[in-house]
């Protein structure tokens, strides 16, 4: 259909200078450190001298269950904050930093998409500005540190079988899922299992993105968990006195990358952990920010609303004082059909019934918003190229029968022209009065959360708990970490917990099959079905399609 790509339109595009974007929050060059014309980072020594009164609308946008490629959301995000500044709103956009892994895996950068981008896509989406090498290096100083403890005679005892701390990098490598290290005999460290995940894994991303402040990230980085004695005490990076130098890695890191979109809404790009196998939203730092500067913050949580909305409310919100004012739920004819039972290669013909079929999800993800987090919501048909009226009209008028706001977006092809239906009901849903409620009390046991996520949010009839995880919940609340919330580690693809079960399945109980604490984050981790900490490439890996030419000018990035 001659759509030019992603890439085309955004090095087509006419960026201006970051200090210009800076100078829409108030913001002057002794605020910011510039990282070439088009970023930079914004002191967050900023916040302590945070005006009292200022009260941004914040805006969630999650969507119903995905397709592997993605429905929308950073698109949805970016487009409908471009409308609300085409309308004159104060607005800034907060999204996650992307990941190498999906850039040269299967889904491809996460700068959005069309004439709706963060700019410049191609830094954002490949080192941007180090943030995630500074992530991994603090990671992985603290394996090391933690090796050369054992090496060196292992005064804390440390059970060497009992080590709960991985390496990390960010790629999609299946190879460093299990490895064994230490090898070569003596003076080449102490043989043993371990094994890589891919950075947004790693528990010091998720620390990053939920503290406060640099004092708040050295105190929860000290607070990692990395192994257990024989007799199950459990050794911090506190203990290996790690927690210093890992936090004088991330001195700069922690600052919010600011950027804008194609039409030159201020963008905060910050920390980046992905929603099926972390909490899946950007730093706490980066959107308080964005409130203390703008009126309208528009900001996306990972994959489906069974994954990001809820860890974005029960756990980002909850610790960290925060109150969507309206949430957006972006679906999508394909992944409607998909949802319906439609093979992907088939989605982009015409179905109706399979359609129809998969409206179900679209409306678990709606009650769940509405029902249980009790917030206003709306539906953005994230309108595709090759989606047919008949099949858009379907979806709104199911919509409108069952009594749910919906509008069309079509911020993609038109950048935020196209989404000023989508702004003007967000603007309307704002100033509804709205009392947050959480899917559980974090005094409940740790059972019991997991069970009210899974029965009110998935709609499972129950959870099953290997005997190993039922032993190390008791373990965990003897260790005193009963009262910290649930970050569900479970498939995008399904409410479920197997990624075949589309739709709105019903009659099913999820596993856990392990339970961890990220003690530093603040979070319980627990992991179901077949989800991996470190993801693996697909046959032909987006990276083949991507190049450089002799004048340094990308291409093949989507
Ligand atoms: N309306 C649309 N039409 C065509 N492609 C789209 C549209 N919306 C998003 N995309 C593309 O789909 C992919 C996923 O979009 P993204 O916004 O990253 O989704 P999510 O954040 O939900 O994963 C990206 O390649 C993006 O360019
Ligand atoms: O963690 C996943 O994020 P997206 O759904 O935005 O790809
Ligand atoms: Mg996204």
């Amino acid at each position: 259909m001659g759509f030019k790509s992603d890439i085309e339109i955004a090095q087509e595009a006419q960026l201006k200078d970051i200090r210009e974007i800076a100078g829409k929050l108030d913001l002057t060059e002794e605020n910011i450190d510039l990282y070439g014309r088009y970023k930079a980072k914004v002191d967050y020594n900023l916040l302590k001298e945070e005006k009292t009164g200022r009260k941004a609308k914040l805006i969630l946008v999650s969507a119903i269950n995905p397709t592997p490629a993605g429905e929308g959301k950073t698109t949805t995000t970016i487009g409908v904050s471009d409308a609300l500044s085409r309308l004159g709103k104060k607005t800034i956009v907060a999204l996650r930093e992307p990941s190498l892994g999906p850039v040269f895996g299967v889904k491809g950068g996460a700068a959005g998409g069309g004439y709706a981008q963060v700019v410049p896509m191609e830094d954002i989406n490949l080192h941007f500005t180090g943030d995630f090498h500074a992530i991994g290096a603090a990671n992985n100083l603290l394996a090391a540190m933690l090796d050369n403890h054992i090496n060196h005679g292992n005064q804390l005892g440390i059970d060497n079988r009992k080590i709960t701390w991985r390496r990390v990098v960010d790629m999609n490598d299946r190879q460093l899922r299990n490895i064994v290290n230490g090898m070569g005999g003596k003076g080449n460290g102490v043989a043993r299992e371990d094994g890589f995940d891919i950075t947004v894994a790693s528990e010091v991303m998720a620390a990053f993105c939920l503290a406060n402040n640099i004092v708040d990230l050295k105190e929860r980085i000290g607070n990692i968990i990395v192994a257990y004695t024989r007799d199950d005490r459990p050794i911090t990076a506190k203990d290996l006195n790690a927690h210093g130098a890992m936090a004088a890695l991330l001195k700069d890191a922690l600052k919010p990358n600011l950027v804008q979109t194609l039409e030159g809404t201020p963008a905060f790009v910050h920390g980046g952990p992905f929603a099926n196998i972390a909490h899946g939203c950007n730093s706490v730092i980066a959107t308080k920010m964005a409130m203390h500067f703008a009126d309208y913050v528009v900001t996306e949580a990972g994959f489906g609303a069974d994954l990001g909305a809820e860890k974005f409310i029960d756990i980002k919100c909850r610790k960290a004082d925060l109150k969507p004012d309206a949430v957006i739920i972006v679906a999508t004819v394909r992944a409607l059909k998909y949802n319906g039972g439609v093979v992907k290669d088939k989605l982009n013909e015409e179905n109706l019934e399979a359609l129809e079929k998969g409206l179900p999800n679209l409306l678990k993800h709606v009650e769940n918003i509405t029902k249980v987090f009790k917030l206003p919501a709306v539906v953005a048909i994230n309108r595709f190229p090759l989606d047919t009226e008949a099949e858009l009209a379907l979806v709104k008028r199911k919509c409108k029968e069952l009594g749910v706001n919906v509008a069309l977006s079509e911020v993609w092809a038109k950048g935020g022209e196209g989404g000023q239906e989508l702004a003007k009901e967000v603007l309307r849903l704002v100033e509804e009065e709205s009392k947050l409620e959480y899917s559980y009390a974090l005094n409940m046991p740790i059972a019991e959360k997991i069970e009210a996520i899974a029965t009110k949010i998935y709609g499972a009839n129950g959870v099953d708990f290997t005997p190993a995880t039922l032993k190390e919940i008791d373990k965990l609340e003897k260790l005193g970490f009963g009262d910290l919330p649930i970050c569900m580690a479970k498939t995008q693809y399904s409410l479920s917990d197997n990624p075949n079960l589309l739709g709105r399945p019903e009659g099913f109980n999820i596993t856990v099959r392990q339970i961890k604490v990220s003690a530093g984050a603040g979070f319980i981790v627990a992991l179901t079905g077949e989800v991996m900490t470190m993801p693996g490439l697909p046959k032909v890996p987006s990276a083949e399609r991507i190049d450089v030419d002799e004048k340094g000018r990308i291409s093949g990035l989507f």
